[in-house]
């Protein structure tokens, strides 16, 4: 960009990693080296594992902690760094940064939009992430007690509409969100996103399609919304693992959810100890022929 005070890294044709400073006054800068308008000793770089780094020191002037950046990535031409791309990508890549505090906020919309993406973030990670996998943990064990009937179904519905309500508005979020950083498109998360949302509108659909108890379509219902209601719920985990490599908050926030997944799995294990020698006595006297449970709801 014209007028950038610039880091420069590269290969050169030697095979050293050089690193040095000039200014890009016109679009066809010369790239050689020359001093900035403020100071910078000590520029160095290291290549590792495809990743350049840049080490300097830069005395900003007016003793001032803020700059604007620009970063960009290009090829090598002739042993010369030669023009980078001109997509979205390459040019969204600005922010300021303060050096004082390590924070950057990116000018492309500043910290309002990460706060959306974290809005985003937390409302999936809710509705898609906990409140459906305990709503299918309810309707699988809870069911089995005859005095928690119909507790469980009213349980199960509410944990799935409040889900699937809450989980189509973070979806929501997530298109325009997409639909905001033009050029930039993650493609298995949104693809996975879409399918999700239209899985579980017609999950939800199961409130009108449900065949009577007695009635003979009744078994291919249940199969139905068992096969879809697994299918939605492990790509939910995966959807939510792919949104946390994409936004990158800090660490704790993808254990604390690694945490709620492993302990809603250990109550899962546990409950299945517990449910399955009474799911087993009851076939064997005849009682239950279903799956998994004995009620007026479910069986
Ligand atoms: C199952 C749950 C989720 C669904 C259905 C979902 C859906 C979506 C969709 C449809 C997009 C738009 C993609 C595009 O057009 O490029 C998106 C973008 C995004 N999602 Fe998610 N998401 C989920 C979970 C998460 C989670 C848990 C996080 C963070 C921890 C997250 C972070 C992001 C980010 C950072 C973007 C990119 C926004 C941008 O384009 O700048 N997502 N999501
Ligand atoms: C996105 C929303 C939903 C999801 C992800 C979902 C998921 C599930 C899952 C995984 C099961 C199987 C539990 C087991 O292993 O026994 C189940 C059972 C059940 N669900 Fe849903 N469900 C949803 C919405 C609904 C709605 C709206 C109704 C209301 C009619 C409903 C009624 C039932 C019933 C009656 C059963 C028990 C079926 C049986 O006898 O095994 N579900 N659900």
């Amino acid at each position: 960009m014209q007028g950038t005070q610039a880091l420069v890294a590269f290969q050169a044709s030697n095979g050293t990693f050089v690193a040095y400073t000039t200014q890009l006054s016109s679009y066809t800068p010369s790239m050689a080296p020359e001093k900035l308008t403020f100071d910078v000793s000590g520029v160095s770089a290291e290549q590792a594992n495809g990743v350049a780094t840049i080490f300097a020191t830069l005395t900003l002037p007016g003793n001032g902690t803020k700059v604007n950046q620009v970063w960009q990535a290009g090829p090598v031409s002739n042993g010369n760094p030669a023009q980078h791309p001109t997509v979205a990508a390459n040019t969204n890549s600005h922010s300021s940064l303060d050096f004082l505090t390590g924070e950057s906020v990116s000018s492309g919309g500043g910290n309002s939009r990460l706060r959306r993406k974290n809005t985003h973030g937390v409302l999936n990670a809710v509705s898609w992430g906990i409140l459906m996998p305990l709503g299918a943990i309810i309707a699988r064990y809870v069911k089995v007690f005859p005095s928690a009937d119909p507790a469980w179904f009213y349980l199960h519905v509410a944990c799935q509409c409040s889900g699937y309500i809450v989980g189509v508005a973070g979806w929501g979020t997530g298109l325009k969100l997409g639909s905001e950083s033009a050029g930039i498109t993650y493609h298995s998360h949104r693809n996975i996103g879409i399918t999700l949302f239209s899985l579980a509108t017609l999950q939800v659909f199961a409130l009108l399609l449900r065949p009577n108890k007695d009635h003979k379509y009744r078994f291919y219902w249940k199969i139905y919304h068992h096969v879809i209601g697994y299918t939605i719920i492990v790509l939910s985990i995966i959807n939510i693992f792919k949104g946390f490599d994409i936004l990158d908050p800090e660490k704790k926030w993808k254990r604390a959810y690694i945490g709620v997944i492993i302990a809603l799995g250990v109550v899962a294990l546990l409950l299945e100890a517990i449910t399955w020698p009474i799911v087993i006595k009851r076939r064997r006297s005849g009682e239950d022929k279903s799956h998994h449970g004995v009620n007026s709801y479910g069986a």
